[in-house]
């Protein structure tokens, strides 16, 4: 379908609106965070994040990112406290990067961006499914980490040797006994706003939970990001990069932080 939205100069973020409206709502993401405008809120409680690495299922390719799906049939993979209700559940993890070191990140922390993020994404157990709770206004929490050039990433490095195997769109392999806690920092102060997904249909069902503390990743684990595909196996090879959203407006929304 050669309609389909991507981040390329022809079906990139800037055409998205012409097929999806909502790129246009008040609670889009990502955003740039002004840490001296965001408010610490005492009454934001710790995250309260268990995975079990039973849960891990298969790694996919899907034409804009690669993705670590999980079994959430039941509640052993969770979030709760921090600023969300009730109990949400791990459905999948992510990424978005970019061409080179300097770019990559979708949101960015006054005003820089970061190679890599990682979206930890979760949905609220009021609903069914994930594809019931992804468009309500509740229904979904993702947790956002930064990756920073630096030392290299052992646990990242089990996710991205299995990349060899998902080279292409479509193409998915088993990834199991993957703990995903493994990928987090040791601090768990966060920045939470009320936003959306960063790729169509833009649904503005995500409460943003974005940690201030990095995990490092070094250059030669950033080419492998970089080795992936956004294209199917025998088409014309387009490398999979710039897979991300820039800052969207604010519009009037409260960013607080958990930690002063
Ligand atoms: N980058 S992001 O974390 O905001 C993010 C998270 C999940 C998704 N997942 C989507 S769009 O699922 C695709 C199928 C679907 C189901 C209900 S609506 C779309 C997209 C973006
Ligand atoms: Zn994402």
């Amino acid at each position: 379908m050669s309609n389909a939205w991507g981040y390329g100069p022809t079906n990139g973020p800037d055409t998205w609106m012409e097929r999806f409206p909502n790129a246009k709502g008040l609670r889009q993401s990502p955003i740039n965070i002004v840490t001296k405008e965001a408010q610490f809120d005492p009454s934001l409680k710790p995250l309260k994040i268990k995975y079990d690495p039973y849960n891990s299922r298969d790694i996919l390719n899907n034409g804009q990112s690669f993705q670590v799906d999980f079994v959430d049939d039941t509640d052993s993979s969770t979030l709760t406290g921090g600023p969300i209700c009730g109990t949400y559940r791990l459905n999948q993890f992510h990424f978005h990067w970019g061409a080179s070191d300097d770019r990559g990140s979708e949101h960015n922390v006054d005003g820089a961006q970061f190679p890599c993020e990682l979206h930890l994404v979760h949905w609220n157990t009021k609903y069914s499914s994930f594809r019931e709770a992804a468009d309500k206004d509740d229904g979904l929490a993702v947790i956002g980490v930064f990756l920073k050039i630096g030392a290299p990433n052992a646990q990242l490095q089990k996710v991205l040797d299995a990349l060899d195997f998902v080279k292409t769109k479509g193409k998915q392999t088993t990834f199991s006994n993957f703990d995903a806690k493994t990928l987090l920092p040791h601090s768990l102060d966060y920045w939470t706003y009320e936003g959306s997904l960063t790729t169509p249909p833009l649904l503005e069902s995500v409460t943003w939970i974005v940690l201030r503390e990095v995990i490092s990743v070094s250059s030669v684990q950033m080419a492998k990001f970089r080795s992936l595909f956004f294209t199917g196996e025998g088409e014309p090879q387009i490398s999979m990069v710039d897979n991300y959203r820039p800052p969207q407006l604010l519009q009037g929304r409260q960013v607080r932080a958990s930690f002063q």
